[in-house]
């Protein structure tokens, strides 16, 4: 089915009609795989301070960017052209810088941070911790939509396969940079990529440019809802409903009267834990076909086979 535009969601009333919203989200996660959550809990002031720090962090000296450059475990800066997200198509890196930061352990940054974000360190938990929270609505919302059996966990199913601390969930900082500063000619900025996680939520700020491929063939424009986050189904969601649920590509692309404004999004990558198997869910909506039952592999493989393909780690 060719969804014309990305639906919205209204979780106003998520605790006094869940079923209602449930089915929203189930119908656009499998049709389009994308929707806006309207009357979420992520206050915005919140949202806006997030920004402001992003906007500092970018504006410091090259050098000083430079000496938090992205590890291994996904913590830290990206600079710009590092990452390709669609490495068969793109001739140059991402036209992009970000800031990684893995999930807070008991109030502190995994990995030293720049002295702006760490004098921050107590709001940026929380911050973090919101999106969590949030994210564990919608994944509430999946378990009643699927009608998963309360034996099998009931509508805790999905929620019991996550949790904030200990886990691969990233808050990123992204700054697109105006055309004019390089010599980047490109109209795609970030890759046709589908994110790794089990959802992401996707905080969208004054440019817009997100491109989501309704179809094989069509691209649609995700325009700017204030105050609306962006949510969209990840890899191993699809697995773990077994294609029921879609992952779908997206891209960034600037249109030519956007060139001379940089662009600002926060995406909050929401991932199951390590040990979670990607096998389909209990629910009479999901085949319960293991494909490949002598391979089932883990939330953690999953993700360190797609970190090893996108990222130059030692630039
Ligand atoms: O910047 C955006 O709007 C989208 C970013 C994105 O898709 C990603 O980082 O996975
Ligand atoms: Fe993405």
């Amino acid at each position: 089915m060719v969804v014309e535009a990305i639906p919205i969601v209204d979780f106003a009333d998520f605790k006094s009609n869940p079923k209602k919203v449930a089915q929203g989200v189930f119908d656009a996660c499998k049709s389009i795989g994308f929707f806006y959550m309207i009357n979420h809990d992520v206050p915005q002031q919140d949202i806006d301070k997030a920004f402001a720090l992003s906007k500092q962090f970018f504006d410091l000296p090259r050098e000083e960017k430079e000496k938090f450059l992205i590890d291994e475990e996904n913590h830290g800066y990206s600079t710009l052209y590092s990452e390709t997200l669609d490495p068969e198509h793109q001739r140059q890196g991402d036209h992009k810088e970000g800031f990684n930061f893995r999930s807070f352990e008991d109030g502190k940054p995994f990995a030293k941070l720049p002295q702006l974000f760490d004098q921050e360190t107590k709001f940026l938990d929380s911050f973090s911790r919101n999106c969590h929270a949030t994210a564990l609505q919608i994944l509430e919302a999946f378990a009643i939509a699927l009608e998963i059996p309360e034996e099998k966990g009931g509508k805790e199913f999905f929620k019991k396969g996550h949790s904030y601390e200990n886990s691969a969930e990233i808050l990123r900082f992204l700054k697109y940079p105006r055309g004019g500063e390089t010599d980047y000619k490109e109209p795609v900025r970030a890759g046709a990529h589908s994110d790794y996680g089990s959802i992401t939520l996707l905080f969208q700020k004054d440019v817009p440019g997100l491109e989501v491929q309704a179809s094989r063939t069509e691209w649609i424009s995700a325009p700017l809802i204030p105050g609306a986050i962006i949510v969209n189904v990840g890899d191993q969601m699809e697995m773990w409903t077994n294609g029921l649920f879609k992952s779908t590509k997206h891209r960034v692309t600037f249109l030519p009267e956007h060139n001379h404004l940089d662009r600002y999004s926060m995406p909050y990558f929401v991932h199951p834990k390590d040990d979670v198997p990607l096998v389909p869910a209990p629910s009479k909506f999901i085949d319960q076909t293991i494909a490949n039952p002598e391979r089932v592999i883990t939330a953690g493989e999953h993700l360190r086979s797609r970190l090893d393909s996108t990222y130059d780690y030692k630039k």
